[in-house]
């Protein structure tokens, strides 16, 4: 009894336990006699967490606290989110992934769901949630990690990570979130190969079979808990949209690759619009790499444009998506649905032939915001940017693909090819730029900026569903946090702010939710709801 305490992430308060609760809960001499405060607990553990050599080994010390003990873990990441954020999350998230089943040593609360047992769901969803009451659910089937493809089992990091950003950013009560993994197989030969893989050892089910096993997961999770929001993470290209488009009228659910990326990389762009006092209507876009995060932030921006009164095929005119093939044609078979709606027609060019590169088509094209979701290293080479460079005053780049070693461009050297002329904002965290004398900030166009604000509010508001409007006014909701006069001002605010900022989209969230009239109690106060809803990592 006194062991399960001590053992329980949730209610362990470790060496924080007064004299008088070791002596009522029966703690009397399983602990140092010395107590400790959490400021105490937070400082000594802060001071491990530096001795440590590595990034990798950095996150598996921080690992160690999150599973004994939430409260700690949460008051110290509160404490350092902008020093843990990389740690925590990406890209040092993507080597624990690589190698989670060699240094596997806890489950950390996560629900495994195997598609050679779906009788099991509900049993192993039940375990998890151990009597909690779960209001938010991060789901991934790992077949498309960050820009490392498949990994299985493995993938369940992510879904654990995407959820303690959650709680850091935005204050969702950890007690209330459950990571759940998918595993389908795996098409990953080096885990197929390993002896010490611990997800199942065969390929990914599709098919019929696949989506009967997504299938009976939504089902169950939604009966088993009420008021869920329900956050799928990197599901593959094949999936992910599908899946949003089935589920998204029936529950309350998101798809932060193609929803979070969208909102955020709209605020970006929003955002180095305000810097170059330009318009919208006067860009043209181009997305390298329309995938799931590419073809879900042009669908994004292009609501943008609709907003701005324009028809569906007058904001259509501004896009040009280019994936393996090149310039993406209308006549092509092989475009996914995503893709087709902004596919263009061969007419329009003098030798729609030659559109097979990025350099080719930059060059025909001349675009003035470049979005990279390839997931191709070093694809945004000097010349193409030199050439973009040399048609656009502020040409809006964006270099999305992550981890780190998978992105199309340094924020650096798209500074330094364009004279600092570039209004960049990268994946991944990016060391200020100094050049000729101004120092740029680089903004972190991550979801992780946003989709904790977003899931506060939805969760504060109990909004029924997450619709556009909803996702626009998240967008819009950081657009003035930043000062756009200030010489090498950052498109998006710093990480530094990211639990005000979180707090300020989810207001404009919730109070949108409130508006269209869909939640499921009434709120009279957004504000207030937000700080109910909010917990803090306190004994
Ligand atoms: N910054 C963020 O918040 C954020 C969010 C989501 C995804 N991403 C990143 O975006 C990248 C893509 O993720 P995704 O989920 O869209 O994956 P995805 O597999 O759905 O899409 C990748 C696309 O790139 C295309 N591609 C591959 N090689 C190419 C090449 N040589 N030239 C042109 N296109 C090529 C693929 O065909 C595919 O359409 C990943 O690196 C991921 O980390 C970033
Ligand atoms: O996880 C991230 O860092 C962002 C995004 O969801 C991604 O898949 O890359
Ligand atoms: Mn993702």
């Amino acid at each position: 009894m006194s062991y399960q305490l001590l053992n329980d992430p949730f209610q362990n308060k470790g060496t924080a336990f007064t004299t008088a609760e070791r002596r009522s809960l029966g703690l009397e001499g399983l602990l140092p006699p010395y107590v400790q405060t959490l400021d105490q607990q937070t400082e000594q553990a802060y001071a491990q967490f530096q001795a440590e050599a590595t990034p990798l080994a950095k996150r598996r010390f921080l690992m160690t606290i999150f599973n004994e003990n939430r409260v700690l873990f949460y008051k110290l990441f509160s404490q350092h989110v902008t020093e843990f954020m990389p740690i925590v999350y990406d890209p040092v998230i993507a080597d624990s992934i690589e190698h989670y089943s060699s240094l596997f040593v806890d489950p950390q609360g996560a629900a495994f769901l195997s598609i050679d047992d779906p009788e099991a769901i509900k049993a192993s969803l039940t375990n998890a949630a151990a009597g909690r009451d779960i209001r938010l659910i991060v789901v991934t089937d790992a077949e498309g990690i960050l820009g490392i493809g498949d990994w299985g089992t493995n993938g369940v990091d992510i879904a654990v990570g995407k959820l303690m950003v959650y709680t850091a950013a935005a204050g969702i009560d950890p007690s209330q979130v459950l990571p759940v993994v998918l595993d389908a197989g795996t098409n990953n030969q080096t885990l197929l190969n390993s002896p010490r893989y611990l997800g199942n050892r065969h390929e990914r089910v599709t098919g019929k079979r696949y989506d009967a096993f997504v299938d009976q997961f939504v089902t169950t999770a939604e009966s088993l808990f009420d008021n869920l929001y329900l956050h799928f993470e990197d599901f593959g290209r094949d999936h992910a949209a599908n899946l949003l488009a089935k589920y998204r009228d029936r529950y309350t659910i998101f798809n932060d690759d193609i929803q979070g990326t969208g909102i955020i990389t709209l605020a970006a762009v929003l955002g180095a619009l305000n810097v170059s006092k330009q318009s919208l209507l006067d860009q043209r876009y181009l997305c390298f790499g329309a995938g799931t995060a590419g073809a879900g932030i042009a669908k994004r921006v292009y609501d943008e444009y609709l907003q701005h009164g324009l028809t569906p095929a007058e904001a259509k005119s501004h896009f040009y998506l280019v994936d393996r093939q090149g310039l993406l044609f209308d006549d092509d078979a092989t475009l996914t649905p995503e893709q087709r709606e902004f596919a263009r027609s061969r007419t329009e060019f003098n030798h729609p032939e030659t559109l097979t590169t990025l350099a080719a088509v930059v060059s025909a094209i001349h675009p003035t915001i470049l979005v990279g979701t390839s997931t191709q290293p070093g694809t945004f080479t000097e010349a193409i940017i030199r050439d973009m460079a040399a048609h656009t005053e502020r040409p809006i780049i964006l270099p999305l693909s992550n981890p780190t070693k998978l992105a199309e461009a340094s924020a650096k050297d798209l500074l330094t090819w364009t004279d600092g002329r570039a209004l960049v904002a990268t994946g991944i965290p990016a060391d200020d730029v100094t050049l000729n004398g101004v120092t740029y900030q680089i903004g972190q166009a991550n979801n992780a900026l946003i989709y904790p604000g977003l899931g506060l509010g939805v969760i504060a508001s109990t909004a029924t569903t997450l619709n556009d409007t909803m996702l626009s006014a998240a967008a819009h909701s950081l657009g003035g946090l930043v000062d756009p006069d200030q010489p090498g001002a950052a498109i998006l605010p710093p990480v530094t702010q990211l639990n005000q900022f979180s707090t300020a989209v989810a207001k404009a969230v919730a109070q949108s939710a409130v508006d269209q009239k869909l939640t499921r109690t009434a709120v009279v106060d957004v504000s207030q709801a937000i700080a109910d809803t909010q917990w803090v990592p306190e004994y």
